[in-house]
């Protein structure tokens, strides 16, 4: 699984190194532990052993992953390769499965369609005890700026207050933006204020994956209990209740039990509540019913104090040039910052130099690279007008006929799936188009691609030519 044709001794050898790091880890940790969470995943280990990518199954797997074992791979592989080694994590792409709306189902077929594709993993259960908060992530660690001022105070607020105000808090927000943490430091305050409460963090996949488990089990009793009973119920990434219908249902029955008995709810998304799909009117509505507040991508100061306060936790000082320096060119999102702070942290480490710029600069040299290829929405726009033979300024323009409107809906399309913008900022560049009217292009044009083989293929050439 070694990109490129190296010689087979040196393929084996980076093989190995995965394998080895692998057998090391089942050695130290319990085997049930070691089977659920290790041994499932995929490794290739590519640029000479630099970096070494690892698919995971699912998005709640990856953030217990990340959170749980990342660092201990990291060291492991550094180890045994005696040099840095950057550990990168990935969704294994997913089989779609065709799924025939147009015939009723019944309730277990709905049920059992309602699995994640790659089964969440079956421990640990929420039981009323496991909390599952990641410790790390408190308020104390989340560095505040105007990004997150008002998501923070929110979340410091039902912290401190439980099941008063802001109930349910609903935080969105693009990836990598602080969400996950947000959510977990409102768990641990709580904790260390009332040890006894009865919180639970669960990813939204993992929800599916336990009423799925219920329904199979026929358990459905216990599961009430379980999740009906909580003092505080943090639940990440709610797009993924998209489509399930039982699912939501069972949400819909906690989320009135808790609410009934003054037990608090926090919800995360990447959008906010309107702005979901497929998931019913009656559960949007009770999501916007609280406080909804969003996570912007954070400014320049807060990149630069996010990077300090990092280095901080791993005993190191990173002079403000470098980190204004690496702050400048890594903007989209803090999941990206910490990358870059971790191959600068291991490059300054294994070639025994000072951090400063120039050593930011090499040890980022592929990161600036891509970077520096990056697609705006005016190339995008450009491209697109290109390829339809219709003028860039008809995509700013108010016209109306197809042969117009219908490129401009898969330009701004193509600006939501490519750049970090957000539907205000696109409209924005569309000529002060509402986010609204970005929002049902980027839908529509989503749903026709999945029918559409010629518009499918359109949009494939246009990403290729505009990633390069
Ligand atoms: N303001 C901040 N201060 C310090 N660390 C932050 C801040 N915001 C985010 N982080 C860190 O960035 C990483 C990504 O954040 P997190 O996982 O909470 O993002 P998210 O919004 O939940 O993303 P996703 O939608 O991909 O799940 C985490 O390690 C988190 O601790």
């Amino acid at each position: 699984m070694i990109e490129g044709t190296p010689p087979a001794s040196h393929a084996e050898a980076q093989a190995d190194l995965w394998d080895a790091c692998v057998e090391r880890l089942a050695q130290e940790m319990p085997e049930q532990q070691f089977n659920t969470w290790i041994r499932p995943l995929a490794a290739r280990v590519i640029d000479g052993g630099e970096r070494v990518q690892v698919a995971v199954a699912n998005r709640f797997k990856m953030d217990w992953i990340r959170a749980q074992y990342a660092g201990r791979l990291t060291a492991l592989l550094e180890e045994l390769a005696g040099r840095p080694v950057a550990l990168e994590l990935a969704l294994a792409p997913r089989e779609s499965p065709a799924r025939q709306a147009s015939t009723p189902r019944s309730l277990q077929d709905q049920v059992l369609a309602e699995l994640p594709e790659v089964a969440a993993p079956a421990e640990p259960v929420a039981d009323g005890q496991k909390h599952r908060l990641n410790t790390a992530l408190t308020f104390a660690t989340l560095v505040e700026g105007s990004a997150n001022r008002m998501a923070r105070a929110a979340a410091m607020h039902v912290a401190g207050s439980l099941g008063q105000l802001y109930n349910p808090l609903f935080i969105y927000g693009g990836v990598g933006l602080g969400k996950t943490h947000l959510v977990h430091a409102i768990g641990n305050q709580l904790l260390a204020d009332k040890p006894h409460a009865k919180i639970l963090y669960i990813h939204a996949e993992q929800f599916v994956s336990d009423v799925v488990k219920s329904y199979q089990r026929k358990t459905f009793d216990e599961f009430k209990a379980r999740y009906h009973s909580l003092d505080l119920l943090l639940i990440d990434d709610v797009q993924f209740f998209a489509n399930k219908e039982r699912t939501q249902e069972e949400f819909f029955n906690a989320f009135e039990a808790l609410l009934a008995k003054k037990s608090h709810i926090v919800m995360t998304s990447d959008t906010y509540p309107k702005g979901l799909v497929d998931i019913h009117e009656r559960l949007v509505s009770r999501f916007d019913s609280g406080l909804t507040v969003a996570i912007e991508p954070p400014e320049l100061e807060m990149r630069v104090a996010i990077l300090i306060n990092k280095a901080e936790v791993e005993h190191t000082t990173m002079p403000e040039e470098v980190a204004f320096f690496v702050a400048k060119n890594v903007r989209s999102n803090v999941r990206e910052l910490e990358g870059a702070l971790r191959k600068i942290l291991a490059y300054s480490r294994f070639n025994q130099k000072e951090i400063s710029i120039q050593l930011a600069r090499e040890a980022l040299r592929d990161l600036l690279s891509i970077q520096n290829r990056q697609i705006s929405v005016e190339n995008i726009q450009k491209t697109v007008a290109d390829y339809y033979k219709i003028k860039v300024a008809d995509m700013y323009s108010k016209k109306r006929p197809a042969s117009i409107a219908r490129p401009r809906q898969i330009a701004m399309f193509l600006a939501k799936e490519l750049t970090q913008k957000s539907l205000p900022e696109i409209g924005e560049l569309f000529g002060g188009r509402d986010h609204t009217t970005v929002l049902h292009a980027v839908r529509k044009i989503a749903a026709e691609r999945a029918q559409l083989t010629e518009l499918n293929q359109q949009l494939h050439v246009l990403e290729q030519t505009l990633k390069g």
